[in-house]
C-alpha cells in the first residue's frame, strides 16, 4: 500500500539525451482481471508477466481473503487456484485494497452476488472517492450497501444471496463500472446487459470470454450493448500480461522532450481502447514510430520508438478520445508545455475523480512551474512555450497520485530548474521500476528535495 509509510521527496533535474530499451512492466488493467477471474474459476490459472505494483498486490491479497490460493513463484510468474463463481468465502477481516480503485470496484462486483458480507477500505486518497458509481447498480443486483457520507470507504457490502440479472446504461465513461457489473452479473442467472454510451478499455469482456463465459458484444444506436450470460463455468487460463501502455507513457513522453533522445519501448498493447495518448502525440508532430507490428494473445502489440521532438504544436484533443487515454492526461500535459501553442483538453471530468483531482492537482504544479494553464469543470488548457523554454523549478504535491508524482519527474528531465514532488512513494503503486529504469536510460532523478 502506499502513502501509509513516511513520504519520499523526490527529484529530477534536467539530463543528457535518454538512450536505450525501456521495458516497463506489466499491464495494470489485465494484472488485476487476471487475479480477480483467476479466483473466479475451479482450477489453477497461471499468469505470467504480472505487474508487481502496490495496487495488484493488494487484490492478490484481497483473493486470497475471500477463499483463493494465490501464489508468487517468483520472476513475475505467479498461479491463482480459484474457488469457482459464487465461491468466496466471507473474508475475515477487512478487505484493504490500498490506493486501488480498479481493485475496489472490481472486487466489489465479483463479490456482490455471492450472498456474503466483506468491509471495503483503503488509504485517504481512495477513502475519498466515489464509490456509488459501483454500489447503484450492484444495488440492482439486490446487493446493500454502508458506507461513508457520500458513498466513500470504508464501506461494507452485504452481497446478494438471490441475484437478479440487471440491465444497467452506464451514465459516466468508466471501465470499472462496466467491469463491477459484468462480474457481479456472473452470478446472477439470466443475462446481465451492460450498455456504455463511449466505449471505455475492453479488457474484462476479452478476458470473460478468454475464460469461457459466453459473452456477446455488439455496437447499436444506443451505444456499445454488451450481453453476458450468468452462471457459466470459467475455465481456468494461462495468462502473459502485456506490458503497460499507461507505463510506457512516462519513457516515451521523456524520450520526447529530452535533447538527443532515442527510446525504444518494446512490447507495448495498442488497444484502440488504450492507445489515444500515442495517436494525440503523434498528431502534436512527436517522432513516435511503430516497429515489429504483431498480434499477442488476440491483442495488437509493436514496440515503441521514441525520439527528441522539439517541433511539437499544441492540438485539440477530442473528447470522444477521452476514456482511451484517461490516465495519460497528467504526463500528456508535460508534453503540451514543451510543444508551442495551447494543447485544448475536453471532455475530461473523470479526472477529477482519480487518486487525486488530476486537473487542479496539475495546474497547480505546472502553474508553479511557469506554465499558462486554463480550466473548467471538464476541461483544461495549457499553452506550450516550446522546447528549452520551460522554467521548471517548483515543487509540488503528489496528493497519494503516482501519475501526478511521475508526470512532474518527467518534467524535472527537460525544463530548466528542477522539479521536485514531495512524496514519490505512491509510484510503487503502478510502476515500481520507474526509478532505476528511468536512471538506466540516463535520466537523473534522486530521492531528495530541491
Ligand atoms: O478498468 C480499469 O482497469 C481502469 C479504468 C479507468 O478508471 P475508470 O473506470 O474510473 O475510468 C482507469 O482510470 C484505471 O486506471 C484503470
Ligand atoms: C486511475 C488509476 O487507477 P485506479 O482508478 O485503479 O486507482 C490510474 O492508475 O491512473
Amino acid at each position: 500500500m502506499s502513502g501509509h509509510g513516511t513520504p519520499v521527496p523526490m527529484t529530477s533535474r534536467a539530463c543528457g539525451p535518454l538512450t536505450g530499451v525501456a521495458e516497463v512492466p506489466g499491464d495494470k488493467s489485465i494484472s488485476h482481471r487476471s487475479l480477480i477471474l483467476g479466483a473466479m474459476c475451479v482450477g489453477e490459472t497461471r499468469i505470467t508477466g504480472l505487474l508487481e505494483g502496490d495496487d495488484v498486490l493488494d487484490t492478490a491479497k484481497a483473493m486470497r481473503a475471500f477463499g483463493a490460493t494465490v501464489t508468487d513463484h517468483g520472476g513475475g510468474e505467479w498461479s491463482v487456484q480459484g474457488v469457482g463463481v459464487g465461491g468466496f468465502a466471507e473474508p475475515a477481516g477487512v478487505i484493504d485494497c490500498g490506493n486501488s480503485g480498479t481493485g475496489v470496484r472490481l472486487i466489489m462486483g465479483a463479490m456482490a452476488t455471492t450472498g456474503i458480507t466483506a468491509i471495503f477500505t483503503g488509504d485517504a486518497s481512495l477513502c475519498s472517492r466515489p464509490m456509488g458509481r459501483v454500489t447503484d447498480p450492484l444495488a440492482l443486483f439486490g446487493t446493500r450497501a454502508v458506507g461513508r457520507e457520500g458513498g466513500r470507504l470504508p464501506m461494507t457490502l452485504v452481497g446478494a444471496a438471490d441475484p437478479v440479472p440487471v440491465r444497467y446504461v452506464v451514465p459516466v465513461p468508466s471501465a470499472q463500472v462496466k467491469s463491477a457489473v459484468l462480474l457481479a452479473g456472473l452470478n446472477a442467472p439470466g443475462q446481465t446487459v451492460v450498455i456504455e454510451k463511449e466505449a471505455t478499455r475492453d479488457h474484462t469482456e476479452r478476458m470473460l470470454a478468454g475464460f469461457g463465459a459466453e459473452i456477446d458484444v455488439e455496437d447499436t444506436d444506443e451505444g456499445r450493448v454488451i450481453t453476458l450470460q450468468g452462471q457459466p463455468e470459467l475455465q481456468p487460463q494461462q495468462i502473459a500480461v502485456p506490458r503497460d501502455p499507461s507505463s510506457a507513457a512516462f519513457p516515451v513522453c521523456a524520450a520526447l522532450i529530452v535533447p538527443g533522445s532515442d527510446v525504444l519501448v518494446p512490447g507495448i498493447g495498442l488497444n484502440p481502447t488504450r492507445a489515444g495518448l500515442f495517436t494525440t502525440l503523434r498528431e502534436m508532430g512527436a517522432d513516435l514510430t511503430y516497429e515489429n507490428e504483431r498480434i499477442e494473445g488476440g491483442e495488437p502489440v509493436a514496440d515503441l520508438r521514441a525520439r527528441y521532438s522539439p517541433d511539437m504544436k499544441g492540438i485539440s484533443v477530442p473528447p470522444a478520445r477521452a476514456a482511451s487515454m484517461i490516465d495519460e492526461y497528467p504526463v500528456l500535459s508535460v508534453v503540451a508545455c514543451f510543444a508551442t501553442g495551447v494543447t485544448d483538453m475536453q471532455g475530461v471530468r473523470e479526472l477529477r475523480v482519480k487518486e487525486s483531482d488530476r486537473i487542479d492537482a496539475m495546474a497547480k504544479g505546472l502553474r508553479a512551474a511557469g506554465i499558462d494553464v486554463a480550466e473548467g469543470d471538464d476541461w483544461w488548457q495549457v499553452t506550450g512555450l516550446g522546447a528549452g523554454n520551460v522554467p521548471g523549478g517548483a515543487t509540488v504535491e503528489s496528493r497519494l497520485d503516482h501519475r501526478i508524482a511521475m508526470a512532474f519527474m518527467v518534467m524535472g528531465m527537460a525544463s530548466q530548474k528542477p522539479m521536485s514532488v514531495d512524496d514519490g512513494s505512491p509510484i510503487t503503486t503502478s510502476f515500481p521500476i520507474f526509478e532505476p529504469l528511468m536512471a538506466q536510460l540516463g535520466a537523473q532523478v534522486s530521492r531528495a528535495n530541491g
